[in-house]
């Protein structure tokens, strides 16, 4: 299914301030909300009202984000929470666990926090896929705001109620689904964002092309230039364009059933990078980005796509600032068997999003000799 073109939702400004606010809003009946994207979120008031009253509030953030954000998002809260609590977790994929679960479970347990508490994850996609998992246990659920401070956690991981933590043996695999309320996405906070981060967030705005949106493609191709160099005009149309289609994938299909999978392109070959070097050895949208290659290589090896596919996405790709080729260190037989534990597979068969159309994703599964000599192909 090719995404409509009209999906500019953006509605009114809701605030004198916010002539420059962007809201995408996500339909899913009572558990729908509105991504606020814009310049300013974080300082404007209007940003934090109409949120649940509750007595106390917990931030949870890292100590890289922390020390930038923490204290003005905290200055926001103070009028409506009478007591604002916060948590700073250490920093990198290789903590996303039970451990920080512990922290942030304790750190409210400490404080009587009852189940009107909110929560808000102020990082990027690790803190707000712990977060919302916390969210979605502490008393069997308290409700949580997405403050996502990331290109990829902004495009991506805020927005969908995807929440989860990381097994040894496999990415995500411990996880709810579980509704944010609110996402505030402030452009201004990708500033300070390092040039690596960028680059892998702009992974996760490739995908949205070839799966969805094949005039995307083209903007993306145009545009990789001005993304790289921070561009505000460019980086706010790809923030709003890439939650515009998730919103639209999600709205039909919440828990994954069918359609949803398609925001998986590229991540049965990533998460098996990701846990096979070692979480945090290589970013999740660096992995995601060799990932696209090597299942765009598989769509055209298949028959579905020409070969100029590949070319293409791995131009884009190598343009983003993303390495193409996997390291050699995880071993063809070991990265099948990464992959065989990808929450996708039945049966034991690796089921691999490809495409059809440029703007078109299937679900398919594919020889083993084949996807070897994919991994081989791509592999230093
Ligand atoms: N739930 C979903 O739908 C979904 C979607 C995509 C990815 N994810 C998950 O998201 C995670 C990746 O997220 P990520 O790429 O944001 O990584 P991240 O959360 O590790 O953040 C990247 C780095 O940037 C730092 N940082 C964050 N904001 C900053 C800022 N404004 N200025 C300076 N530094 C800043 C962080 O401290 C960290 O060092 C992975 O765990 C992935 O599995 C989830
Ligand atoms: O929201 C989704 O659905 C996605 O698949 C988005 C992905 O970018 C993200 O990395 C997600 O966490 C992967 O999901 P998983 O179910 O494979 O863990
Ligand atoms: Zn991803």
């Amino acid at each position: 299914m090719t995404a409509p073109s009209t999906l500019s939702n953006a509605v009114a400004p809701a605030s004198a301030d916010a002539a420059r606010v962007r809201r995408v809003p996500i339909a899913l009946e009572d558990r729908s909300y509105d991504i606020h994207i814009g310049n300013g979120l974080l300082e404007d008031a209007a940003s934090w009202s109409g949120l649940p009253k509750a007595r106390c509030a917990l931030i949870v953030s890292n100590d890289t984000v922390a020390p930038l954000y923490l204290e003005t998002v905290a200055a926001r809260l103070r009028p409506h929470y009478a007591q604002v609590l916060s948590v700073v977790l250490p920093d990198g994929e290789a903590y996303k666990g039970w451990d920080a679960i512990e922290r942030i479970a304790s750190t409210l347990l400490e404080a009587a926090a009852d189940r009107k508490t909110v929560l808000f994850a102020l990082g990027g996609g690790v803190i707000g896929d712990m977060t919302g998992f916390a969210a979605a246990i502490y008393m069997r659920g308290v409700p949580f705001v997405q403050i996502p401070t990331t290109l990829l956690a902004q495009v991506d991981s805020s927005v969908g109620g995807k929440t989860a933590i990381n097994h040894a043996l496999g990415k995500n695999m411990l996880g709810a689904f579980y509704q944010p309320l609110r996402v505030l996405a402030d452009l201004d906070t990708l500033k300070t964002l390092p040039d690596r981060e960028l680059s892998a967030g702009l992974a996760e705005v490739i995908k949205y092309g070839p799966i969805a949106d094949a005039a995307f493609l083209d903007w993306l191709e145009a545009h990789m230039d001005a993304l790289r160099a921070r561009d505000p005009a460019a980086l706010a149309h790809a923030v709003q364009r890439s939650c515009e289609i998730k919103a639209w994938v999600v709205g039909q299909d919440e828990r994954e059933s069918g359609l949803r999978a398609i925001l998986n392109f590229g991540h049965t070959f990533g998460h098996a990078i990701e846990t096979g070097l070692g979480y945090g050895e290589w970013l999740h949208g660096e992995a995601v980005g060799c990932g696209m290659v090597m299942a765009s290589d598989l769509s055209v090896r298949l028959g579905l796509m020409p070969a100029a596919f590949l070319d293409r996405m791995r131009t884009l790709i190598e343009r983003a600032g993303l390495p193409v080729t996997a390291p050699a260190g995880i071993g063809v037989e070991r990265f099948m068997a990464l992959m065989r534990v990808d929450k996708k597979a039945e049966d034991g068969e690796i089921r691999f999003v490809l495409i059809e159309s440029l703007g078109r994703a299937v679900m398919r599964s594919a020889p083993d000799a084949l996807v070897a000599e994919v991994i081989r192909q791509h592999s230093a």
